[in-house]
């Protein structure tokens, strides 16, 4: 349904891009497929068929390139000569710029937007701790351990990585969605003191377009200024995928400036981590999946991790379940991922807000007070109509002040089981454990 959307969203925007562009309006059309960028990015987080999501990828690397071509004449068209942009064709990178300018003094041009690229990187860097504690991500053990060894260790035991023995530089989580990949990666931004740059490709590509490398770069160079950074980039592979004739100049310009900075090819790239995380593994450049040491399969949680994460979605909701209750949904959910879970008792916890809204009785009760548990007060709740008590009534009757809301059930998580189903198949789980044997390790 939200998927459908998101790419409804981004035909309007790229269509209106497309008019704007037919009228010559290039600023206008750059902006708006920029726009769109964005919103078939998501669309294609959450497009689930194959087919359609080489559709949507294909049509991207169109608008991206075009996006491209415009932002390289509009870049010449404010500071040098009107030169024409050629239609949809192609103004290459690194192609004369008609100014008579050495590409060293376009560089020097360059340096307000040096500037605004540091300005957007310290927006990446996380300075409000999450809130994530190791302990509130479920199971995935193995995972947490490696994370422990990478980030934790190096900094309170330095002496212990010396001679041969480094921290690892590279982590990459793969696994389905939904999973707690990005949740693993917020618990690390909320344990560690070092600083914690968090990436969004999408954010690389469109905002950068044309000179996203250079952005590639400094981030890194940020990242070696701070000392013990982590570099955690979300859905790597719309940035690192692996190479086809069709990708763009600057994607292939990404991924090289990529290689140079994760190999440390004349950098000092101790004291940086880079953490990534991807849904697809099987599509990331392979020179690039060389640059992870530490191939991490984050897969479907295991029944207790399903019992902890059913315990830590319902949190302090008022609730009668008790450790059995939890065991139980655990034994019935095999195969649901930790954000099916999250879902599952969202809708749960709604349970009893439906029963107060259809309710047609209620009856009086006497329970402890809200201000003051240890003081007895009246209250009224939603009971069935053949209840001694019942009063015939709806909400709208009642005094809001008086009602008390029934406590969620094991009753309400099992109705709430029979409508929200596993989001992941059994043929993705298979290519990941195909993945996992050829080239990975266990994180649960
Ligand atoms: N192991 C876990 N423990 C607790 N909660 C979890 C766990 N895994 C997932 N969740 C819940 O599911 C939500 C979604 O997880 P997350 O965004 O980390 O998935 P992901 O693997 O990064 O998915 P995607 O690949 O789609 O980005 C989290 O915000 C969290 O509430």
């Amino acid at each position: 349904m939200g998927d459908v959307n998101f790419l409804q969203k981004a035909i309007q925007i790229v269509q209106q891009a497309t008019e704007q562009d037919n009228a010559k309006n290039y600023a206008e059309a750059h902006k708006l497929y920029i726009q769109s960028l964005d919103w078939f990015t998501t669309a294609l987080k959450y497009e689930k068929s194959e087919r359609s999501k080489a559709t949507i990828k294909a049509k991207t690397l169109e608008y991206l390139q075009r996006a491209e071509q415009l932002k390289e004449y509009l870049d010449k068209s404010k500071n040098k000569k009107p030169v024409a942009v050629g239609g949809n064709k192609s103004n290459s990178a690194g192609s004369a710029n008609g100014t008579g300018k050495s590409a060293k003094e376009d560089d020097e041009d360059m340096d307000p937007e040096d500037k605004k690229r540091n300005d957007s990187l310290s927006s990446s860097i996380v300075t409000t701790k999450p809130n994530v504690k190791w302990d509130d991500v479920a199971g995935l053990y193995q995972a947490k351990e490696y994370l422990k060894e990478a980030v934790i260790f190096p900094i309170k035991f330095p002496q212990m990585f010396t001679g041969n023995r480094k921290p690892w530089k590279g982590i990459l989580l793969y696994g389905p969605p939904g999973t707690g990949k990005s949740y693993l990666a917020k618990a690390v931004a909320t344990e560690i003191s070092s600083t914690f740059f968090s990436i969004s490709p999408s954010d690389i590509v469109t905002k950068w377009l044309g000179d996203s490398e250079k952005l590639v770069k400094q981030l890194f160079e940020m990242a070696r200024e701070k000392n013990n950074s982590v570099i955690f980039i979300d859905e790597v592979d719309s940035l690192c995928s692996s190479r086809n004739d069709q990708e763009s100049e600057s994607a292939r310009r990404i991924k090289t400036e990529f290689l140079i900075q994760m190999n440390g090819v004349g950098n000092d790239s101790d004291g940086i981590l880079v953490l990534a995380a991807t849904n697809i593994p099987w599509g990331l450049d392979l020179a690039i999946r060389r640059r992870f040491e530490k191939r991490i399969y984050i897969g479907l949680p295991e029944p207790q991790a399903r019992a902890k994460m059913f315990q830590i979605h319902i949190g302090s909701t008022p609730n009668t379940l008790c450790q059995a209750d939890y065991k139980k949904l655990a034994e019935l959910t095999e195969g649901y991922s930790g954000s099916d879970i999250g879902s599952l008792v969202k809708d749960a916890i709604m349970q009893p807000v439906r029963a107060v809204q259809c309710a047609t009785h209620f009856k009086k009760i006497r329970a402890p007070s809200r201000e003051d548990p240890l003081v007895m007060t009246d209250y009224v709740t939603p009971c069935s109509p053949g209840d001694p008590l019942a009063q015939e009534m709806t909400w709208m009757d009642i005094d809001p002040t008086k009602l008390k809301e029934p406590e969620i059930t094991i009753g309400d998580c099992l109705k709430s089981l029979r409508v929200i189903k596993p989001s992941v198949n059994k043929a993705d789980l298979d290519r990941y454990v195909e993945f996992t044997n050829d080239f990975g390790q266990d994180g649960v």
